[in-house]
């Protein structure tokens, strides 16, 4: 599970997350929907621990981020919205390294690289160097990255910008699989038709803060309207934006 408690956050004169709170339940994916700039990227970095939050909480799996981000670490998959692949190295290397970073040696590390490239159909570029690599090439082996020392919690920023028809559809795939296992899933995206695949849950985020939360089906009855796009622009965009996600998870 992943807590987000009351965070703000200001960049300069400008406050980007405002007493923000929702969570991401395990077995379920949860989609954050909201405007350029309302605050999605901010958040995630938050969780993933590469920005710090001027106030309130952030817990995976119960793990505090600001007190113990290593600790966070190994129980979180990335897949951030810029892409870190080292050109030099080719895949195994790349995946090896990361897979060792997260502690695994020996049979374990063999047994999940071994998975990771299977579920992401990375045989033929297997042994390639990274540079060069088209969009959704980059993305299989983000994923990969991300899933190599099986976390509990994935968090994806956008993950299916600028992928062709198949890369999109084994990343639903896989997503839709690593869900049913137990995994908790948090992504943003602005693909309506994607959200509605694959949410189980969507927290649609307007000036940093959640206006609207629940099933997408219930949001489109909350919204009174007969498709998640229609609702989405209700919900962020209506005059009345009041927070509607305070309860702690
Ligand atoms: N490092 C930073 N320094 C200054 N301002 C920032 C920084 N990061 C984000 N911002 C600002 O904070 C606001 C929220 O940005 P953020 O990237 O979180 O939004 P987003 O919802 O992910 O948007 P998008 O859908 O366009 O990716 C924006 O106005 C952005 O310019």
């Amino acid at each position: 599970m992943i807590e987000v408690q009351s965070i703000s956050k200001h960049f300069g004169a400008q406050q980007v997350l405002r007493d923000l709170t929702f969570h991401a339940a395990d077995g379920q994916i949860t989609a954050l929907l909201g405007a350029n700039g309302a605050g999605k990227t901010s958040c995630l970095r938050i969780i993933t621990g590469l920005l710090r939050a001027d106030s309130g909480t952030v817990r995976v799996g119960k793990i505090d981020v600001a007190a113990q981000p290593l600790a966070v670490r190994r129980q979180l998959g990335v897949v951030g919205d810029r892409e870190g692949l080292y050109e030099r190295l080719t895949v195994k290397e790349y995946l090896t390294l990361f897979a060792r970073m997260q502690g695994l040696t020996g049979e374990r590390l063999r047994q999940s690289l071994d998975e990771v490239r299977g579920a992401l159909e990375l045989e033929d570029l297997w042994l390639r160097r990274t540079r060069g690599f088209s969009q959704g090439e980059r993305m299989k082996v983000s994923l990969a990255r991300a899933l190599v020392h099986r976390p509990q919690h994935l968090i994806l920023d956008e993950p299916t910008r600028g992928l062709d028809v198949l890369a999109a559809r084994l990343l639903r795939r896989t997503l839709l699989r690593l869900r049913n296992e137990g995994t908790a899933i948090l992504f943003s995206s602005h693909v309506m038709s994607e959200v509605l695949e694959l949410s189980d849950r969507v927290l649609v985020m307007a000036e940093g803060r959640v206006v609207g939360a629940g099933g997408p089906q219930a949001l489109m009855r909350e919204a009174h309207c007969d498709n998640l796009e229609d609702a989405f622009v209700s919900l962020a965009y209506g005059s009345q934006r009041e927070q509607v996600e305070g309860e702690p998870a």
